[in-house]
């Protein structure tokens, strides 16, 4: 039987999976001491690690070229995509917000409002849900300069701390959703390795609550 192919997002996410995988069992040694290797064999070498970009992670997942995935609710709400998500895996705790230049009023002026936003997808949803007409700017990060630089009258970006809102004259004007890392299959891998996987799944879930 071929190793189950899990990828999963590098950067934040990747010690909290990786902790999470030897919570279940796995020896995920080769993860610890993988220099710039992208695919590690973990555990007895039933499951392969394939490290890789959050939008990625995806993308391999609905292909099929891995079976299991682990990547932020941010980038399924963005990205989209045909795949099931199977766990709210608990870590990577932010969410996103509506956010702009402290003390001034967002929702007042007749103005078309400029967005930006790395999630360009994710701001055009939540303002047609306001059915508010805006334009929306995609910046690919440190999205807070668009307002301060005159670019913008707000941005759509990921707030975990408020740390840099705060410390760059900006403040939350509404709160969008709650995200955190999700579990994330294949739909035909669901079919075709349905015990492996949901076991898999029943053990991460376990070792979440007992984190809790
Ligand atoms: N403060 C945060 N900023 C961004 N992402 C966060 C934060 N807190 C938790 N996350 C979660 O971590 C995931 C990965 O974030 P990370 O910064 O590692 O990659 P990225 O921002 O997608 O990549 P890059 O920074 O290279 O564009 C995000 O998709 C999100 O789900
Ligand atoms: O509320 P806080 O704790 O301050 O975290 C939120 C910040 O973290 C992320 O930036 P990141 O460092 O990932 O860089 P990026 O802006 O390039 O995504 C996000 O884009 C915010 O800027």
């Amino acid at each position: 039987m071929k190793p189950l192919r899990i990828a999963l997002t590098k950067g934040r996410l990747e010690d909290d999976t990786v902790a999470l995988l030897e919570k279940v069992g796995m020896n995920c040694d080769n993860v610890h001491n993988k220099g710039r290797k992208l695919i590690l064999p973990i555990g007895d070498g039933s499951i392969e690690v394939v490290l890789a970009k959050a939008a990625d992670v995806i993308t391999y997942v609905e292909h099929g070229v891995c079976d299991l995935g682990v990547v932020g609710k941010d980038t399924i709400l963005e990205h989209g995509g045909s795949f099931y998500e199977l766990l709210d895996l608990g870590f990577g705790k932010c969410r996103f917000a509506l956010a702009g230049p402290t003390g001034r009023n967002f929702f007042t002026g007749y103005h078309t409002k400029v967005i930006a936003s790395k999630y360009p997808n994710v701001a055009r949803s939540y303002f047609e849900g306001k059915a508010m007409d805006v334009q929306i700017i995609k910046i690919e990060g440190s999205v807070e300069l668009a307002p301060l630089l005159g670019l913008a009258d707000a941005i759509v970006d990921i707030v975990e701390t408020g740390t840099t809102l705060k410390e760059n004259g900006l403040a939350v004007i509404d709160t969008i959703c709650h995200i955190s890392a999700r579990l994330i299959a294949n739909e035909a891998s669901l079919k075709l390795r349905k015990v492996e996987i949901e076991c898999l799944a029943a053990r991460m879930e376990q070792a979440k609550e007992e984190a809790q």
